[in-house]
């Protein structure tokens, strides 16, 4: 039987094509569908993992503040995302939003007004929506994916205030990778115990309680309502998993005493 090879992938039958694929490169008047066909997306994705590594590589300690786009200036949620941030910066972290409105506008306003670095990893939408203005370093990506994984490889730990589906997805995605040690048990730091306790009542008693999570797994969760909390709360999340990769016990003890 006939076979044609692309690469590792073999063809017969029907699935060979009538030409090649450097024929159809250097074909005149192609139109443009090729551009959208899924081989090519994987070079954008290259490209948008590479533009997003090398913007950020040099970032230093950075905490991600997440929350509702929708949270207006007169919210207090507003202003407690704001000094969270300003909090953040005086500890000489940066701070990293999805560089859009709401509670990602104020979390960076509260690290550009402290003088510290205000990161926005927004996301390409069908409707017209810019970064916030507060955003010094901005990355605009096209995929969802992408920029899920460079808050969590560039953030050691995850602040999160009130907010829609999309705060509970990134919430949601960070306590998964935890959870399954994809990275190191890092903070998750819940703020306004009014609107997340219902949330964390439900995990316990039908997740725990049906057996659907491990007890130990409310662990890697924090609530607080205060800044000073926040702040409190990733600082000890932190150093715990500064001591867990230098081989400490929970009171800092190495096994051996030291
Ligand atoms: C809906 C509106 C603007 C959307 N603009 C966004 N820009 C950047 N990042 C966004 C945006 N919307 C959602 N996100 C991400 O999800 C989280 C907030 O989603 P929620 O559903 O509002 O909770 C946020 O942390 C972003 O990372 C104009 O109203």
């Amino acid at each position: 039987m006939k076979s044609y090879r692309r690469g590792p992938v073999l063809l017969r039958g029907d699935q060979i094509p009538k030409s090649t694929t450097d024929a159809r490169l250097l074909a005149p008047n192609q139109d443009s569908d090729w551009l959208h066909a899924d081989p090519w997306r994987v070079m954008r994705i290259q490209a948008e993992f590479v533009e997003g590594f090398g913007a950020l590589a040099d970032l230093g300690p950075a905490v991600s503040i997440f929350g509702s786009a929708r949270t207006k200036p007169e919210n207090a949620n507003y202003q407690l995302a704001t000094d969270i941030a300003a909090k953040l910066v005086e500890h000489d972290f940066s701070v990293i939003t999805g560089g859009g409105p709401g509670i990602m506008e104020a979390a960076n306003k509260g690290a550009v007004d402290a003088k510290g670095i205000s990161v926005g990893l927004g996301i390409e939408l069908p409707f017209e929506q810019g970064m916030n203005d507060y955003v010094d370093l901005g990355i605009n990506f096209r995929y969802f994916f992408i920029r899920k994984m460079m808050f969590v490889k560039y953030s050691l730990g995850f602040i999160v205030l009130p907010g829609g589906f999309g705060t509970l997805d990134e919430l949601f995605e960070a306590l998964t990778l935890v959870q399954t040690r994809k990275v190191m048990s890092f903070p998750v730091v819940l703020v306004d115990s009014g609107y997340w306790g219902g949330l964390v009542d439900w995990i316990k008693d039908k997740q725990v309680g049906e057996g659907m999570i491990s007890p130990e797994d409310m662990d890697l969760i924090t609530v607080v309502d205060t800044a000073e909390e926040a702040l409190e709360a990733i600082l000890k999340g932190i150093s715990a998993v500064a001591d867990k990769v230098n081989g400490k016990d929970e009171d800092g003890n190495r096994p051996n005493g030291t």
